[in-house]
């Protein structure tokens, strides 16, 4: 048994995650996590919101409420649609948390203290008219490349480009629409990445093992060569900055600029969840190479867009802090899902929200979708289409169907009990191998984190049931011999078993249905390589009832009704 810490990347406050934050980060962690406690190991997977920066409070802003309450309200909603997708986190914690107070500003000391921390002076826009600094995208104006004319201080969302405040043409403030704005000069903290550049580039060349999008990003950030980053912001929310303990002089009025702190949250949320079980040193086990964390293999996942961040910024703060901390071992990166080709989008309400999907169908749904069609060699889009298609043919004709098809031919043929009886033919010996070898390739790719692999093998095995039924005919079998027959419903109602345990990752609740219709619950252990054993498992005599409907089809009229409601292709 191993011990194996997983993070997702922090879904940000400001409202309701969209289908393409799921399919990049949350969910495969999830899977990756269900995955690797059903192979027996000992799991921590952690998640956060990640609440600082300018976009939560002009959200709050606009929702009329100071910025706690809107992040107290919006946490909730997160962590509540976060369960109702089935999102195992053992910790959903926020990086507005005292423990990550404390220990952002810990870090940034030890950095201080090795030599890694200057204060600069910068040139911001104040805006006099809001007595205040207006950083990042509390200022807006025409973007200096592509002339777009709503572009924010710190990116344009129309060609992409990063900005800085000062670029951007005719600026007004986004807070109250003035352009009363001048450039003051306003002195920050600067983490001097520059100086672990070396020491960045040895643990990055160390890590031959990370997925290729990951290595990539990361190589391509060390090739265009790294340069300080301002740290500190001048803002009131965020995480105060101190010397020593105290508040640091100068800077009583600014904080830490949101991605120095949200990737130190997976370290306090480990700590909020041991402090909330009454065990406040039980994280250090996970993050303290010298407490007992070396046996730790931690996998991050995370959208294209943050991998700079994990790969240098962070690991920057690490290694600077000179301290025995434990870093990511492998870190799985994805490309974009994307909603009919364009950008799914918070602040434009692009595309269908975590809330919204689950209004239409179970999480189930859209979970085995997003995994199937998961944007991992390349970008790949949401269609309504494709979405409806999936859910037909894999989840109603395949294996729905095969559940379906075999636990009524039990409960009508039977008298709904697993047949005991007979020897397993040719036609079993075949099946065993065959099974086998998707089983080898689903295992592998979830060992390796390569999601749509993982559920094509999985899926050939729904097909193999229903292939092995239409060849060995129970139906068939039955009429001339009962004792044939119980060999092939006992072999297939085994196979409905190991369905049960292979959907667990990916369908969860799914899972614990196909389970009992072979009076199975979960969890269920992750199979070995002997299949023969495997579809051997069920007592013979135990009771099958096939139940509820395991799954419906998505009708036309539905594909037309939400293209009509979500905007679809014209979006
Ligand atoms: N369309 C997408 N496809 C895949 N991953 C995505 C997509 N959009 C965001 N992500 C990833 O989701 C995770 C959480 O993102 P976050 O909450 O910061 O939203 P975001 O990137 O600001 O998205 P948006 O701007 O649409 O709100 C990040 O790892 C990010 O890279
Ligand atoms: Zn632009």
């Amino acid at each position: 048994m191993s011990r194996i810490l997983i993070t997702s990347a922090l879904p940000y406050i400001n409202g309701i995650k969209h289908l393409g934050n799921l399919a990049g980060s949350m969910l495969p962690a999830d899977v990756y996590a269900r995955f690797m406690r059903a192979r027996g190991h000992e799991v921590l997977y952690i998640c956060a919101t990640d609440e600082h920066g300018t976009p939560a409070e002009l959200a709050a802003a606009k929702a009329g409420q100071d910025v706690r309450t809107y992040c107290d309200e919006q946490h909730l909603i997160q962590k509540s649609a976060g369960e109702s997708f089935g999102l195992s986190y053992d910790w959903f914690g926020r990086s507005s948390s005292p423990q990550n107070r404390q220990l952002t500003q810990m870090f940034c000391e030890a950095l201080d203290r090795n030599g890694l921390i200057e204060e600069r002076v910068d040139k911001m826009v104040f805006s006099i008219d809001d007595g205040r600094f207006l950083p990042d995208r509390y200022v807006e104006g025409t973007c200096p490349h592509c002339g777009y004319e709503k572009a924010r201080g710190d990116q344009c969302d129309n060609c992409g480009r990063l900005l800085d405040p000062t670029d951007l043409k005719n600026p007004y403030s986004a807070v109250s629409g003035s352009t009363n704005l001048e450039v003051r000069d306003t002195r920050h903290l600067y983490l001097l990445q520059t100086k672990v550049e070396d020491r960045l580039r040895a643990w990055i060349a160390s890590h031959d093992n990370w997925p290729h999008l990951a290595k990539s990003i990361a190589n391509k950030h060390l090739d265009e060569g790294l340069i300080d980053r301002g740290i500190t912001r001048d803002l009131a929310w965020g995480v105060p900055v101190t010397k020593d303990g105290q508040p640091r002089p100068g800077f009583e009025n600014k904080v830490f600029y949101v991605w120095f702190d949200a990737p130190i949250e997976y370290i306090a949320a480990t700590r909020e969840f041991f402090d909330a079980k009454g065990k406040p040193d039980g994280w250090q086990t996970w993050w303290r190479l010298d407490q007992g964390a070396e046996d730790v293999s931690y996998v991050e996942f995370m959208g294209k867009d943050n991998v700079a961040f994990h790969t240098v910024s962070f690991p920057a703060t690490i290694l600077g802090s000179g301290e025995p901390w434990k870093m990511v071992d492998t870190l799985k990166a994805f490309n974009w899902l994307n909603w009919y080709g364009g950008k799914f989008s918070t602040s434009m309400n692009r595309g269908v929200f975590m809330d919204q999907a689950l209004e239409l169908l179970p999480a189930d749904y859209w979970r085995w979708y997003l995994i199937a069609n998961s944007p991992e060699s390349s970008d790949s889009s949401f269609t309504w289409e494709q979405f409806q298609a999936t859910i037909n043919k894999d989840l109603n004709d395949v294996l729905g169907n095969f559940v379906n098809r075999i636990t009524k031919f039990t409960e009508g043929k039977l008298g709904g009990g697993v047949p005991e009886g007979g020897e397993a033919g040719p036609i079993e010996e075949k099946l065993y191998g065959d099974v086998a070898e998707q089983l080898a390739e689903a295992t592998e790719a979830l060992e390796t984190m390569e999601m749509r692999k993982a559920a094509q093998a999985v899926r050939r095995i729904w097909v193999l049931g229903n292939e092995y039924l239409q060849e060995a005919a129970p139906w068939t079998a039955i009429k001339t011999d009962p004792a044939r027959a119980g060999v092939i419903v006992r072999h297939a109602l085994n196979l409905v078993r190991l369905n049960a345990v292979l959907a667990q990752p990916f369908m969860p609740f799914s899972a614990e249905k196909i389970a009992a219709t072979v009076g199975a619950s979960l969890p269920l252990a992750w199979p070995s390589t002997d299949i023969r054993a495997e579809l051997d498992k069920l007592v013979t005599g135990q009771t099958v009832a096939a139940g509820e409907i395991l799954f419906s089809k998505v009708e036309d009229e539905k594909v037309a009704e939400w293209t009509q409601r979500f905007g679809g292709a014209d979006a």
